[in-house]
């Protein structure tokens, strides 16, 4: 599904935040959104889920405006927000038993586990699984939403670094087959090189996106990421500048 932004403006009190942003994301891209602490990144994203409502400005969704909560978006934040007392096979159906058709989610989710890295692991508790586990298990319970859009507010920012490594690899590995757009809110530059197709930076000066950098690389690697030593230098620039465009 296409996500197009136009306009879009919001405040918090006095302070502006989005100032005019437009953003337009193709269907199935994968967007990355940079930018420096505080510039308005998970404020975007709660505006999109409608969590809170913006001042001006228009979303779309395929062309059709969308106000207020819609079933358009999925929103993964940072932490995984399993239920404890519930298996993994009940958390990851969530949304199946909350909003019906339980038993075919179920089915759904035996046939995913495996990509997942969570086969045998369906009757265990979020306890027993490590935290890449349980944050493969929370993207799996985003995914079995069906909403064409993923709103990914820094899924691995509370993981350790190894981990988080291994799960950008498996993001990677798992992107294509998901067939969804997504707009992936993070710090680490590395992660938005490896699994962007578009980098935008958010510029706190003018509340809009400044600079896009697109990545057209096709087969992606570690080793590949480790060359990418320009680039990086480059995005950083652009976030301590503000993003503007050169
Ligand atoms: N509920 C709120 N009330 C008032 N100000 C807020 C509120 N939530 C966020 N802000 C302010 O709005 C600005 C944007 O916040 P937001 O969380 O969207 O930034 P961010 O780019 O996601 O930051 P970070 O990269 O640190 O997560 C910040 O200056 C923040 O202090």
């Amino acid at each position: 599904m296409k996500l197009e932004i136009s306009g879009l403006t919001f405040s918090y009190e006095n302070k502006k935040i989005l100032n005019g942003l437009d953003l337009s994301i193709r269907e199935g891209e994968f967007v990355s959104l940079l930018g420096p602490s505080g510039c308005g990144k998970s404020t975007l994203l709660k505006l999109l889920t409608g969590v809170i409502s913006p001042e001006g400005g228009q979303v779309f969704a395929d062309g059709q405006r969308i106000r207020g909560i819609t079933e358009h978006f999925a929103y993964m934040p940072q932490n995984d927000l399993l239920f404890p007392w519930k298996t993994i096979l009940e958390n990851v159906c969530l949304y199946g038993r909350i909003h019906g058709g339980l038993e075919q989610m179920k089915g759904e989710a035996m046939a995913q586990m495996g990509a997942f890295g969570l086969k045998g692991y369906e009757n265990e508790y979020p306890s027993a699984l490590s935290g890449g586990m349980r944050q493969r298990a929370a993207f799996l319970r985003t995914l079995l939403c069906h909403a064409d859009i993923l709103l990914l507010d820094e899924p691995f920012g509370a993981l350790d670094v190894i981990t988080r490594g291994e799960m950008q690899d498996w993001l990677l590995g798992v992107r294509d087959r998901m067939n969804r757009t997504v707009l992936l809110v993070t710090h680490d530059i590395d992660e938005a090189i490896y699994l962007s197709d578009r980098i935008l930076i958010l510029d706190p000066a003018t509340g809009k996106t400044g600079s896009e950098i697109v990545i057209t690389e096709a087969e992606r690697s570690r080793d590949w990421l480790f060359r990418q030593g320009e680039l990086r230098q480059r995005i950083y620039g652009e976030i301590m500048g503000g993003g503007k465009n050169d």
